[in-house]
């Protein structure tokens, strides 16, 4: 006989209470920021005067990934534009995601249509059609007819194409040239080096105030995770689970998107199981994939010849575990080994070593300058800052696909 729908399903979900307190862009309430309280009253500081109408400082916050930059400073926005409204002020902050809108078109595109209210405003703001210049034209108006201030905040600011935004934003509100609502910028990056790239018009303007967000120890990050382990069912959560966690994800640097992802994961391993909890085993599974997703993530788009670059590092970190660098000459002849394999022509050494200086911006790899003496000169060695295991798996598996 056909089994029924009603033992096909479980109708209820054994382990998560609320699993959106563990999803990647949920934003969590004040109460469960923690370790933050410095930074929060510092970027407080710098953005206050947008509550008397005046113009916020502009600020630029670097830090490494999941040190909670795009978490404050969502949230330090949002608490403005809500005491500047009792204080008759109208502020709104919008947020764009570089990565993502990393022309200055898109990007202009993005902040424009998340601030128009086109019932109030009756501009229309589309998708795509219009040139860089109208959609400017078109945010001074959005920003006239309805606000005193806003914030833009340019998470990962690094990945624009160009600075020219950060030059029209940083200046637009300067003397009322362009609108009279006064407009302070928020850009965040995770590459320290970030500002040495940097126009210095644009740098002199940008950067009025920088701050620096230090890695959580493993105590704040069991105490972040603590403060959603609502997220599960009661009970279900042995104890040693997030204490594991912790101490995982602070062995990395100290990030918390990876601590709540090793969480959640684990959860979901344990669902997949059965089990009626999430024991300690589940956090060690749990962290290879945390690990396998956000490499995965980070050579999203790299073309063959960067990734084979890569493979030959992870080849040889793999089979001299005891050493700490490879010279960029021993990774070349493993490169051509690969390119061989693949049936590819190789780059020059000059580009290999161009590709590994990429990484480096990434912080897949570490490079460090020796010298060898005044025989050998100085050279550089190159060092996989991800576990080779992990960069093997995702790559072989990239390039099959
Ligand atoms: N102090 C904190 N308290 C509670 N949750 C936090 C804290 N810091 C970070 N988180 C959580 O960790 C995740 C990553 O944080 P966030 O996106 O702010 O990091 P980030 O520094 O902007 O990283 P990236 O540079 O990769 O964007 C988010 O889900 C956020 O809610």
């Amino acid at each position: 006989m056909p089994s029924s729908g009603d033992d096909l399903f479980t109708r209820e979900d054994p382990i998560f209470e609320n699993k959106e307190l563990l999803e990647i862009n949920h934003l969590p309430e004040e109460g469960r920021i923690v370790g933050r309280d410095d930074e929060i009253s510092d970027l407080a500081n710098a953005v206050n005067p947008a509550i008397f109408g005046q113009s916020p400082s502009n600020l630029l916050i670097y830090g490494k990934t999941g040190t909670g930059k795009s978490l404050c400073a969502k949230h330090i926005s949002a608490q403005l534009v809500r005491v500047a409204k009792e204080e008759g002020v109208t502020a709104k902050f919008a947020y764009v995601d570089c990565a993502q809108d990393n022309t200055e078109t898109q990007a202009v595109q993005t902040i424009a249509d998340s601030l128009n209210d086109p019932e109030v405003t009756t501009i229309k703001i589309p998708d795509k059609g219009l040139s860089t210049s109208t959609y400017y034209k078109r945010l001074w108006k959005v920003l006239d007819s309805q606000y005193d201030v806003v914030l833009v905040i340019l998470d990962e600011v690094d990945k624009l194409d160009d600075d020219d935004i950060l030059m029209q934003l940083s200046r637009a509100g300067e003397a009322g040239k362009l609108t009279d609502c006064k407009i302070g910028v928020i850009g965040i990056s995770n590459k320290i080096k970030y500002k040495d790239r940097m126009d210095e018009r644009v740098k002199s303007s940008l950067c009025e105030r920088e701050f620096v967000f230090p890695p959580y120890d493993a105590n704040q990050l069991r105490d972040i995770m603590q403060a959603r382990s609502d997220a599960f069912k009661n009970g279900v959560l042995e104890p040693s689970v997030i204490p594991r966690a912790a101490a995982l994800a602070a062995r990395e640097h100290g990030d918390a998107r990876k601590a709540i992802d090793i969480l959640r994961y684990a959860g979901e391993i344990a669902q997949s199981n059965g089990s009626k909890t999430v024991r300690e085993e589940f956090v060690v599974q749990a962290r290879e994939r945390a690990e396998t997703d956000r490499f995965r993530e980070l050579i999203r788009g790299s073309t063959p010849h960067s990734r084979y670059v890569l493979q030959a590092l992870a080849v040889l970190s793999l089979n001299r575990p005891d050493e700490d660098g490879f010279r960029t000459t021993k990774i070349f002849d493993v490169y051509e080994e690969i390119c061989r394999q693949e049936g590819s022509d190789t780059l020059s050494l000059r580009r290999v070593r161009d590709l590994l200086k990429e990484h480096a911006f990434l912080d897949i790899i570490e490079q460090s300058r020796h010298s060898g003496g005044s025989a050998e000169g100085s050279y550089t060695e190159h060092q996989l800052l991800e576990d080779p295991d992990v960069v093997r798996k995702v790559l072989v598996e990239t390039d099959e696909a």
